[in-house]
């Protein structure tokens, strides 16, 4: 079978065709709901979607179907098995098999089947634990990964390989961004299994509705990290199937960090919880820093707007709104 083309850097304008169809896979989630709410935006009418339950994306057989009936023109994969810090370290089968399962159908059926340009989303955790703080994107496999997520993160490793190993002998437009840590709505609220922002949303609101004295967050509160929420990364998506079409993946951060310790004092505040933080260090700090060299975006045309305050605000908003019980 032939494929998408040939014709990786001079494909058609993005935005300029409101009506072409495109597969955002994963689209209830975090960064897929972002994606759908930033193309309806834009003006997008022909949005291609399909829940776990209607399409799994592990099934191969059933992902080449999809995409031989549909032909759509665009595609962008935001459909991962995706966890904090205790789901990477306790599912590290799932973590591994599942991602490389759904990115290899997914990526593999999208160029056989004539997508235009393929978005993959990987992740910050693909780079060294010790890497150079800002992480530069070349520091890509230059050392050993941070152990708690090295699964996910050989995962997402291989979907930017074969994004870059389809450009190379199909001359195809695949493209990958990495994204740092985010948060939004429709994040997971899982007590144990989220990421750390959602994790102390959920225990501090809990803990200010039960009149609690005490709220305990994982680790020393030493790890440094980088923020950014999911609109701006929606918005950084659509920037991308515009403006970008190269071999080498590119970072999309905040630029800013905060440590663990700062984060949760700024999400009690914003939550009104008025006890005090416990620290249980049996817990994982993971990777000590964590901060992306966004500069190669930055130089492309894209920032970020919205700052850790409001993004935080806006999602504790939409958690009372949408999810406490
Ligand atoms: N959240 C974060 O902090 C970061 C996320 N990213 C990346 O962004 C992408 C999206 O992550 P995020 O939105 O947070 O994750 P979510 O868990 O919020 O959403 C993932 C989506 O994928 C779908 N999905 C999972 N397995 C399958 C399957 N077998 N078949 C079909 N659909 C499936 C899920 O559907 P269902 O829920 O029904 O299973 C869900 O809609 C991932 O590639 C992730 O690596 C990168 C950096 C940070
Ligand atoms: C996006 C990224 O997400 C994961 O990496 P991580 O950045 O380490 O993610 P995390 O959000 O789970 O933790 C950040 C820090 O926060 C601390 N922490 C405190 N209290 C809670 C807490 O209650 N829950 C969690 N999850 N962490 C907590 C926790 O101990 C750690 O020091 C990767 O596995 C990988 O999947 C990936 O790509």
């Amino acid at each position: 079978m032939g494929g998408a083309a040939d014709n990786a850097s001079s494909g058609s304008s993005f935005l300029s065709d409101k009506s072409a169809k495109i597969f955002i896979a994963g689209h209830r989630g975090l960064v897929g709901s972002a994606i759908v709410r930033k193309l309806q935006q834009l003006g997008f009418t022909n949005l291609l979607l399909r829940s776990h339950s209607e399409l799994d994306l592990t099934r191969q057989s059933d992902v080449e179907s999809f995409f031989a009936n549909e032909k759509p023109r665009f595609a962008i994969l935001a459909a991962a098995k995706v966890g904090g810090i205790h789901a990477n370290n306790t599912y590290p089968a799932d973590f591994i098999a599942i991602n490389l399962q759904i990115q290899t159908n997914v990526i593999d059926s999208a160029y056989r089947h004539g997508v235009q340009k393929l978005l993959f989303l990987g992740s910050s955790c693909i780079y060294p634990k010790f890497a150079p703080q800002p992480i530069p994107e070349d520091a890509l496999l230059t050392g050993p990964l941070e152990p708690t997520n090295e699964w996910y993160a050989v995962a997402k490793i291989a979907g930017i390989k074969m994004c870059q190993a389809y450009r190379i002998q199909h001359n195809w437009n695949a493209i990958s961004g990495m994204p740092t840590n985010l948060y939004g709505p429709n994040d997971n609220f899982h007590p144990e299994n989220s990421h750390v922002l959602p994790a102390l949303m959920r225990r501090f609101h809990e803990a200010k509705v039960n009149g609690a004295k005490e709220v305990v967050v994982w680790g020393s509160g030493s790890p440094l990290r980088e923020f950014l929420h999911v609109d701006d990364l929606a918005d950084a998506v659509a920037f991308l199937m515009e403006e970008y079409s190269d071999l080498g993946h590119v970072n999309v951060g905040s630029g800013k960090e905060v440590s663990i310790k700062e984060l949760a004092e700024l999400v009690k505040e914003v939550v009104g919880f008025e006890g005090d933080l416990v620290w249980d260090k049996s817990k994982p700090d993971g990777t000590p820093r964590k901060l992306m060299d966004s500069s190669k975006l930055a130089e492309l045309g894209w920032n970020p707007r919205i700052s850790l305050r409001d993004g935080l605000v806006d999602t504790y908003k939409w958690y009372v709104q949408n999810v406490q019980q």
